[in-house]
């Protein structure tokens, strides 16, 4: 939580935080790739790697294991590499997985002051594990005893988190091309990516046209397949943190199996559906809301019109590898979200803390 003076209006910190994010990617291309390529040197000789966090930095943590899995891998073959998984950094405490010192263990903590992360790392250090914590500049001491800590950028002054997400996002990316021995391969993606996240914030008039359109709506749901899903997942979870709207995100086929039955014509459904394989699920998402009426906003690079021409609304992803979808998928939800909350009338910063309910409520709970 922030100690500075809470901002009254628009901008607020979290707005000054999306718009920082090409320089701060940027920055930490540059700055970390180095250190990224040592790590990844270590990481490539283990068998396992676990990727830890809570809250946002959980959803990090869901998105890079998706993005180091050979499955998702675009940059190059993985079959002999480590496998990777990930953890919710409580979960990871009360039950830890069977870590030995053959694996890594990867804690993502932007402040470092999380319990149930440092306490992650605690145990995977006493089982052995080589221990990696990617966190802010400025971190708590409990995070700093990994055996390598990969900084990203200062602590954010929003409660709700965007840039140290991003950027937690493209160190994963480069331990990623670094156990694939890409990191300096120029066709890797990475030197577009800072531009391709600007020209996203560029399209801040469409998104806001569509908050204005929506913002009144019962219930948000949002849905994404592979490592995207983890941005299902934080856009409901941002969106809660800033408006306290009604929210949900699931993996594509899973808002399908039952959580589909709740929607109706007062939600609007988002599908982050870059280009890949969904086997069609993406479509028959928005055909099946059209019939019930419910408006569909689409994320997606896709080459085909199959999206639009089941009636959603579409927003254009940057044609970036699998690897770094991710990163850029979450720009124009992390914009959408701060724009609800102006257009609902919340404070985006402040965790609902000016709500007397929710402060006596946070008595109750150390995080
Ligand atoms: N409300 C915050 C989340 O937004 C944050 O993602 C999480 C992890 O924080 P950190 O990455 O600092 O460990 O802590 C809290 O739960």
């Amino acid at each position: 939580m922030t100690t500075l003076a809470p901002r009254t209006q628009h901008p607020y910190y979290m707005y000054e935080a999306i718009a920082a994010q090409p320089d701060a990617i940027r920055s930490v291309i540059s700055t970390q790739k180095e250190r990224c390529a040592e790590v990844a040197e270590v990481l490539s000789q283990k068998r396992r790697i676990y990727v830890v966090g809570i809250g946002t930095s959980w959803h990090a943590a869901l998105a890079g294991a998706s993005i180091m899995e050979a499955g998702q891998m675009e940059a190059g073959p993985m079959d002999a590499g480590p496998e990777a998984f990930a953890c919710n950094s409580f979960e990871f405490c009360v039950s830890p997985p069977r870590v030995t010192a053959d694996d890594a263990v990867i804690v993502i903590s932007h402040r470092g002051t999380k319990r149930s992360s440092y306490d992650a790392l605690d145990v995977a250090k006493d089982l052995g594990a080589y221990t990696v914590a990617i966190t802010s500049t400025d971190p708590g001491p409990r995070i700093q005893v990994a055996d390598v800590g990969i900084r990203t950028v200062d602590q954010e002054k929003s409660a709700a988190f965007t840039i140290s997400y991003t950027t937690a996002l493209t160190v994963l990316a480069l331990l990623n091309l670094g156990i694939a021995g890409r990191l300096d391969d120029p066709t890797n993606g990475l030197d577009a990516l800072p531009q391709q996240v600007a020209d996203i914030l560029d399209a801040e008039a469409d998104v806001r046209t569509v908050v204005a359109e929506h913002r009144l709506r019962r219930r948000f749901i949002s849905a994404g397949w592979g490592a995207n899903r983890a941005n299902a997942y934080e856009v409901a979870l941002k969106i809660k943190e800033t408006s306290r709207a009604d929210c949900e995100g699931f993996q594509t086929e899973q808002l399908l199996h039952g959580p589909f039955c709740s929607l109706d014509s007062d939600c609007m459904l988002t599908l982050i559906a870059p280009a890949g394989e969904d086997r069609g699920r993406s479509v028959d998402l928005a055909k099946a809301a059209r019939e019930l009426g419910s408006p569909v906003w689409a994320l997606t690079n896709r080459g085909d019109a199959g999206l639009a021409d089941a009636g959603a609304v579409t927003f254009p992803l940057p044609d970036c590898p699998a690897y770094l979808m991710p990163i850029a998928s979450v720009v124009p939800l992390q914009l959408f979200t701060y724009h609800l909350a102006l257009a609902r009338g919340t404070h985006p910063d402040l965790f609902q803390q000016d709500d007397p309910l929710q402060a006596a409520a946070r008595t109750h709970y150390d995080l």
